[in-house]
């Protein structure tokens, strides 16, 4: 049995996880499982799936769930809870699935007690790549990503010399605008934002993916996870998400990873890897698919993908920056107080007053990620 925990266990990644574990119930065993709000569907979970721990948002949730949850189920709550779910198990692995830096402390903790990573929680990497990164190789802990592009590119290198990538691409959708022009955006709504072309996912990475910040994390995201430099990480629209991501060698070889776009493949692959193991998801028949679209990136109609890549080479506290301004920009389209143009606006307002500190300690991020939520909020 492997003894898995979620951080994010009622979210789109989190509840995916569970469907492949239950799908494996023979060879999962979850250990903790840790939520923010959603009391209801974690206490469903834990009927289900019998954690030994679990963690909510905040003591009065924390409370409530007690009075409730089957006996020899432990109750945390805040960033305490998360860390505990992270670290105080005997989970072998982490799937790392909350949304946005605040896992960043839980994140941590796991890799310092020597926990195998599942990583979804890419802003983590975004806000500090090189602690994150340098952990993990000092504890000899594996980062192994979930993200569908990051696995896919992860999948293309097995058994490959990472010195004979040439370049890595990682495809992109478009996201819910994709075909609208910039002054066509003015008027969208939240609803339309949220209705992404392919993938089922959480609100705040669908409205990132319109924005094109998601792929600009996920630039962030690869360079920390494969090492390559900015310059040898590229961006293709593909409208279709069938081919995840691929990588080019020095031979001019290109090996890319297909399939259809479903969360459950990349998550499985993390929870089983190195093996492959029997999955529920549909196989994708080419023949049906008929036709792949690409075409190159477009960074004038983009330019939160450009923002990434200059605070990508920028390094330091520059991609702490942009990940913390458009996580309270989002937040607040999302509450309706801004616009979906004013997301980038607030981004590029921030990044303008930002003053950057090279190799940043985890204090100094904390710092920067704080003052710049506060400035994001600020700005209309
Ligand atoms: N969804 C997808 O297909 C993909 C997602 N990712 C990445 O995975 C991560 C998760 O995304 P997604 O699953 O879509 O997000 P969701 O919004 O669907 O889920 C977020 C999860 O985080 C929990 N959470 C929120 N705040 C807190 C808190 N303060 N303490 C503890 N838990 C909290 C939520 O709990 P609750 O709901 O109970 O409040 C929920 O379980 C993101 O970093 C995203 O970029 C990457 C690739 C694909
Ligand atoms: C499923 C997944 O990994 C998302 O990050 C997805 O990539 C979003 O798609 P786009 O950002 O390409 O629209
Ligand atoms: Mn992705």
């Amino acid at each position: 049995m492997k003894k898995i925990s979620v951080l994010g266990s009622t979210g789109s990644i989190g509840t995916q996880t569970l469907d492949v574990v239950a799908k494996h119930s023979d060879h999962f065993q979850i250990e903790g499982l840790a939520a923010g709000m959603n009391t209801s569907l974690l206490l469903e979970q834990v009927r289900k799936f019998r954690p030994r721990k679990i963690s909510v948002a905040n003591r009065e949730l924390a409370e409530q769930i007690k009075t409730e949850i089957p006996a020899g189920t432990e109750v945390f709550y805040g960033e305490q809870g998360l860390i505990e779910i992270a670290a105080g198990t005997d989970a072998e692995m982490v799937v790392t699935a909350v949304v946005g830096s605040l896992g960043l402390p839980s994140t941590l903790a796991a890799i310092e007690a020597g926990k195998t990573i599942g990583l979804a929680n890419k802003e983590t990497l975004v806000t500090a790549g090189h602690i994150v990164t340098a952990l993990a190789r000092q504890k000899g802990v594996k980062l192994l990503p979930i993200d569908s592009e990051h696995s896919a590119i992860f999948q293309c290198l097995n058994g490959e010399n990472r010195q004979d990538m040439a370049s890595l691409t990682l495809t992109a959708s478009g996201g819910s605008f994709r075909d609208r022009t910039r002054d066509e955006l003015k008027q969208v709504t939240v609803e339309d934002a949220l209705k992404h072309p392919n993938w089922s996912m959480g609100a705040k990475i669908t409205i990132d993916s319109a924005t094109m910040v998601n792929k600009g994390l996920e630039v962030i995201e690869a360079h920390w996870l494969f090492g390559l430099p900015y310059e040898q990480i590229k961006v293709l629209l593909h409208p279709e998400s069938i081919i995840h991501s691929f990588v080019e060698f020095k031979d001019t070889s290109i090996i890319a990873q297909l399939g259809n776009p479903d969360m459950r493949v990349p998550i499985q692959y993390a929870l089983t890897y190195p093996e492959r193991w029997e999955s529920p998801s549909e196989r994708l028949s080419l023949a049906q698919v008929g036709r792949l679209n690409f075409a190159e990136m477009d960074f004038e109609r983009f330019p939160c993908l450009r923002m990434a890549y200059e605070c990508g080479k920028m390094g330091g506290t520059a991609t702490t920056a942009f990940n913390a301004a458009n996580e309270v920009a989002v937040a607040r389209f999302l509450r309706r107080e801004i616009s979906f143009l004013q997301i980038e606006d607030i981004i590029e307002r921030v990044l303008d007053q930002h003053h950057n500190i090279s190799e940043p300690e985890l204090a100094e991020i904390e710092d920067c990620d704080k003052r710049t939520r506060d400035a994001a909020a600020r700005l209309s």
